[in-house]
């Protein structure tokens, strides 16, 4: 490492936390998990809204890292529920802010990245860049088919975790990333999963319409079951929306998002509790063994990562319902910050070029 290389911020809001860090080119000098606890008890309400506390905790981040207007070379943050679009890094501009503060296609931490990124930018004149967006689509033809005509399966996942777990699993085997054929689950407060063939993310499972439940998203629900949901007096879309997708999952049954507060319930003998953590790993498995049969059973290893990942009774209990499969992995958090930065050092470098975003 010299002073001379680019200082890089990465920026990564959760739905309980931001994650900030700085890398002076790969090198990782200073990163803090700013949690904010009263997000996880009560019900969610727009992104947007905690954008300035936000950035007053970033700015607060920067401050004790001794970081002065000036100093940074790139500002980047994960990218949120943008139309779909291909992998890799996208300058910030005045229309993605506005995409993302229109929130059409839904509401999600990872909306408030690019704006953060842009007001921290701003004082250091430095691009304002997202990476791998939640919105990366990559879909195989046949999977986009739903089964209604009208409407098609979409893309959303954690895809900047998923692609890096993966490219760091290829490089701890020596194996190149397209060459393996993956499935893997991210585990945090939501919880999706990918199918990965050719460093193509073949298939998803996107928590906003399917797959398994977890700390506040639904996941899927019984069709009928949602529609008398939406006619129930007084609904409106954006309330059933947010209701499945946000205050949906453990937070409906237990008032928390956090996994590990079910677990202590159900350690204490709440009955509720315990069956919800069972159901969480039941409903993950079936969904990365339906993953699997998306890759015809071929597949190379299937890897586990997020934050639940330090739990060990979820990887037991997700684990024993999956290992007849393929080998399984295990990469407790994530390397989202690291994703971040490195995807913007590839086009301070002139590696990769920045692109347009198209709207
Ligand atoms: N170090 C840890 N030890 C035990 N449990 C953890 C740890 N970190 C996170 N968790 C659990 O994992 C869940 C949150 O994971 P994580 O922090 O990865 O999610 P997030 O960043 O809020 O959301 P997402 O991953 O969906 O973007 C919570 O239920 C929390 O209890
Ligand atoms: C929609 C992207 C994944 C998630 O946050 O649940």
């Amino acid at each position: 490492m010299t002073a001379a290389e680019p200082l890089v911020l990465a920026v990564n809001p959760g739905s309980g936390s931001t994650k900030l860090a700085l890398y002076r080119g790969g090198t990782l000098l200073h990163e803090e998990k700013l949690v904010h606890p009263e997000l996880l008890e009560r019900p969610a309400r727009r992104a947007w809204e905690e954008l300035p506390a936000r950035v007053a905790a970033a700015v607060g981040f920067l401050q004790r890292a001794e970081v002065c207007a000036g100093d940074l070379a790139a500002v980047v943050g994960r990218g949120g529920l943008l139309p779909p679009m291909d992998s890799g890094a996208y300058a910030v501009d005045a229309r993605m802010l506005a995409d993302l503060e229109r929130a059409e296609r839904g509401e999600h931490a990872s909306n408030l990245g690019a704006a953060m990124a842009h007001a921290l930018a701003a004082p250091h004149g430095c691009p304002a860049l997202v990476v791998d967006p939640v919105s990366v689509d990559e879909l195989d033809p046949v999977a986009r088919v739903s089964g209604l005509a009208g409407i098609e399966r979409r893309s959303f996942s954690h895809a900047l975790n998923i692609r890096a777990v993966a490219r760091r699993f290829a490089r701890e085997q020596g194996r190149s990333f397209e060459a393996l054929r993956l499935v893997v689950a991210h585990l945090g407060t939501g919880i999706s999963l990918a199918a990965l063939r050719g460093g193509r993310m073949a298939d998803v499972v996107n928590p906003m319409d399917e797959g398994p439940f977890s700390g506040d998203r639904a996941g899927g629900l019984p069709a009928t079951a949602l529609v008398d949901l939406c006619f129930a007096e007084g609904a409106t879309a954006a309330d059933v929306k947010r209701r499945v997708f946000g205050d949906g999952g453990l937070y409906s049954y237990l008032g928390t998002r956090d996994v590990r507060e079910a677990l202590r319930r159900g350690e204490a003998g709440d009955s509720q509790a315990r069956l919800l953590v069972e159901a969480l790993c039941y409903q993950t498995g079936k969904a990365a063994a339906a993953l699997a049969a998306a890759l015809e059973g071929d597949l190379d290893a299937i890897l586990l990562t997020g934050g639940l990942v330090h739990l060990a009774p979820i990887v037991e209990g997700v684990r024993r319902r999956i290992d007849w499969i393929a080998p399984v992995f295990l990469f407790p958090g994530e390397d989202e910050l690291r994703a971040l930065a490195e995807g913007a050092l590839r086009v301070l470098s002139g590696a990769e070029r920045a692109r347009r975003y198209e709207g």
